[in-house]
């Protein structure tokens, strides 16, 4: 019931009745509204003076409405905006391409029909792989996943790619550093933009040069060396092991001596540390993909002891490597440029630019900017080489000739002998760079199973991409992908997609693709800083084990299915749900990969 009183709390006139003079006399003052405590039934009162303290001349407008009504008018409000945005978001998507689109549920339904054919948790290209085969969508395609997700712009042709990545660069997705902050916290090189971006970069970059990596690679195989001496060890026992588990402690100690400039030894002594990353990258997705705040408090909780060990080890080697460098920045940076560690490199700058105002200790500032950093930088270079690396042991294991040729190279350039490989190697680190079949094949394993996603936003006052068809497609509120399994898989950039075939990427073979059909480690300016670190990495671990070792998968033959499930790809008939990259901090193969391992028949180690 709606009436008009004036203070004397007779009702001067009721609203059912549509007194015109009245309305337009209330319609002239502002209103405040207060609820009416000193009635049976609740009703509001709202005031045509702005004076808290109703005076005779005031007006009221009284609303007596029940908790059935006001409930009810709420639910209604709540309907009606919700049916509003639904039809509001679904006509953004009606002349643009995209896979069957439903007006009530967009692409939500779809979406759950396709992740539901994948085995659980995997690796979310794949997805858009998969839908892109099925309905043979365009060069650019959009995914409406309101409300449940955002709306996806899927990006394939190189022209589109090259278009936002290089011709006007866009920006990190603000979701990006949302999404790291569960892992490292905020401020990480990979969410940020413009300034602060472009300073983290700066402190970075001159540690990842090629001629600063090659400062690396006696350490680096130190550390493979050992993990030779551990696949020796598996040979002979011939027991089942996870091969994931065995070559993220070996990347583990290789990056953290090259940021820390020593081993936290995950290889020899098992390391908490790398221990506490695992726990962080596998409830961390769970936690950044949940609308459930109940599962999400879990998880965090979950997470913090490890998150908190992490952050303590990370500052005591910053304060440790600060008092061991203070005084010394000016030889360290003349004399000792190119075998610096990351962290005392930027320690070593950071006194440079701050003279004596740090002798007591780094400020808050940059520690602030480093230790997140430091942590994205060794969780990005640790995971990213030990899950391509899984994939190129796996793909060798099961081509033959590949590995033969492999082997052949490796003899060739370096020495057959393993003890003159790993002097040569030491005294000359380029030599890796004369490696180009063994590069071949990193690269063949990452078009296959590329572990890298990006996700861009467009730049303010950006509002379309348009390519040089004249086609024009809407880009604001969009998370922008550009999809590597969309490029890769495409049989106008590799024909026969699915196949493995190193000679893709050998001399002349390797100018018959656009370069932006094949980015595993992004371009432009956004892309990968640690590519020649990882590169290297790789070819150096090959170098030292693929001439003496034999790998075989351990799976059940009968259990692989006898026709690809799925039509983008039919790895499933030959290694199983390996197929399916497992989705973590990157892209990995599933339960660790278990494998045997046995001396290589081929030779003896010298
Ligand atoms: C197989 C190995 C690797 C692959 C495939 C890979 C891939 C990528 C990709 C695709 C990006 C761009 C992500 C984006 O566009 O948002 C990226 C960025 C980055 N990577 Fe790697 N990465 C690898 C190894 C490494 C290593 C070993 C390090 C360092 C130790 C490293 C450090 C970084 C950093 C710092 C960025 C951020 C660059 C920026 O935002 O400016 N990566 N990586």
């Amino acid at each position: 019931m709606v009436s008009i009183h004036t203070n004397s709390d007779t009702p001067v006139r009721d609203f059912r009745t549509s007194d015109s003079s009245a309305q337009t006399k209330t319609k002239k003052c502002g209103f405040r509204i207060h609820r009416v405590t000193n009635t049976s039934t609740p009703h509001f009162c709202i005031f045509s003076s702005s004076n808290t303290t109703p005076t005779s001349n005031t007006i009221m407008f009284e609303l007596e409405i029940s908790p059935f009504h006001l409930l009810s008018a709420f639910v209604a409000v709540g309907i009606t905006s919700f049916l509003w945005k639904l039809i509001t978001v679904r006509r953004f998507y009606k002349d643009l391409p995209k896979p069957p689109h439903s007006l009530f549920f967009g692409h939500l339904k779809l979406y759950a029909e396709i992740v539901s054919q994948f085995p659980p948790q995997t690796y979310f290209d794949a997805f858009y792989n998969e839908i892109s085969k099925r309905y043979n969508l365009p060069e650019v395609w959009y995914l409406d996943l309101w409300p449940l997700g955002p709306s996806f712009m899927l990006l394939s042709t190189p022209e589109a790619v090259k278009h936002i990545t290089i011709v006007q660069p866009y920006l990190a997705h603000e979701w990006t550093d949302y999404y790291l902050s569960v892992f490292f916290g905020p401020g990480g090189i990979s969410g940020l933009n413009g300034d602060a971006w472009r300073r983290v970069h700066h402190m970075l970059a001159p540690s990842f040069s090629p001629k600063a990596v090659k400062g690396q690679v006696a350490s680096i195989t130190d550390h493979i060396d050992f993990f030779h001496s551990k696949l020796e060890h598996l040979a002979k026992s011939g027991k089942e092991f996870r091969m994931n588990d065995l070559v993220s402690a070996a990347m583990f100690d290789v990056v953290s001596s090259t940021l820390f400039g020593f081993s936290l030894y995950a290889q020899q002594n098992g390391s908490q540390f790398l221990d506490d990353f695992k726990i962080i990258f596998s409830l961390g997705p769970l936690y950044a993909q949940s609308i459930n705040p109940l599962r999400k408090a879990v998880w965090w909780w979950k997470m913090r002891d490890a998150r908190k060990r992490t952050d303590r080890v990370i500052d005591d080697k910053i304060k440790e490597r600060h008092g061991a460098l203070f005084g010394e920045e000016k030889y360290l940076l003349e004399e000792k440029r190119n075998k610096l560690s990351v962290l005392d490199r930027m320690i070593v700058q950071r006194i440079a630019e701050m003279g004596q105002k740090v002798e007591k200790g780094l400020d808050e500032e940059f520690l602030r900017i480093i230790t997140p950093n430091l942590k994205t930088v060794l969780a990005g270079g640790q995971g990213t080489t030990a899950d391509t690396l899984s994939y190129v042991f796996l793909l060798l294991s099961i081509h033959p000739p590949v590995l033969s040729r492999l082997r052949e190279e490796h003899d060739t350039i370096f020495s057959p002998s393993y003890s003159k490989t790993i002097s040569i190697l030491k005294t000359i680190p380029t030599l890796t760079n004369q490696l180009s079949y063994t590069d071949a094949v990193i690269k063949e394993t990452l078009r296959l199973f590329p572990i890298g996603f990006s996700s861009r936003q467009a730049p303010k006052g950006v509002t379309h991409l348009t390519l040089s068809s004249g086609k024009s497609y809407p880009v604001k509120n969009q998370t922008i992908s550009p999809s590597m399994q969309l490029s890769h898989f495409d049989p106008n950039n590799f024909p026969e997609p699915t196949k493995f075939d190193p000679e893709r990427f050998l001399g002349e073979a390797e100018q018959t693709f656009d370069r932006y059909a094949y980015r595993p480690f992004e371009r432009g300016p956004r892309s990968c800083l640690g590519r020649e670190l990882a590169m290297d990495e790789m070819r150096i671990a090959l170098l030292l084990t693929a001439r003496w070792f034999d790998f075989t998968l351990v799976m059940d033959k009968k259990s692989l299915p006898k026709k690809p499930k799925l039509l983008h790809t039919d790895w499933d008939t030959k290694i199983g749900d390996l197929a399916f990259q497992f989705a973590g901090m990157s892209a990995g193969p599933r339960d660790g990969m278990p494998m045997k391992v046995s001396f290589s028949t081929e030779r003896e180690r010298k």
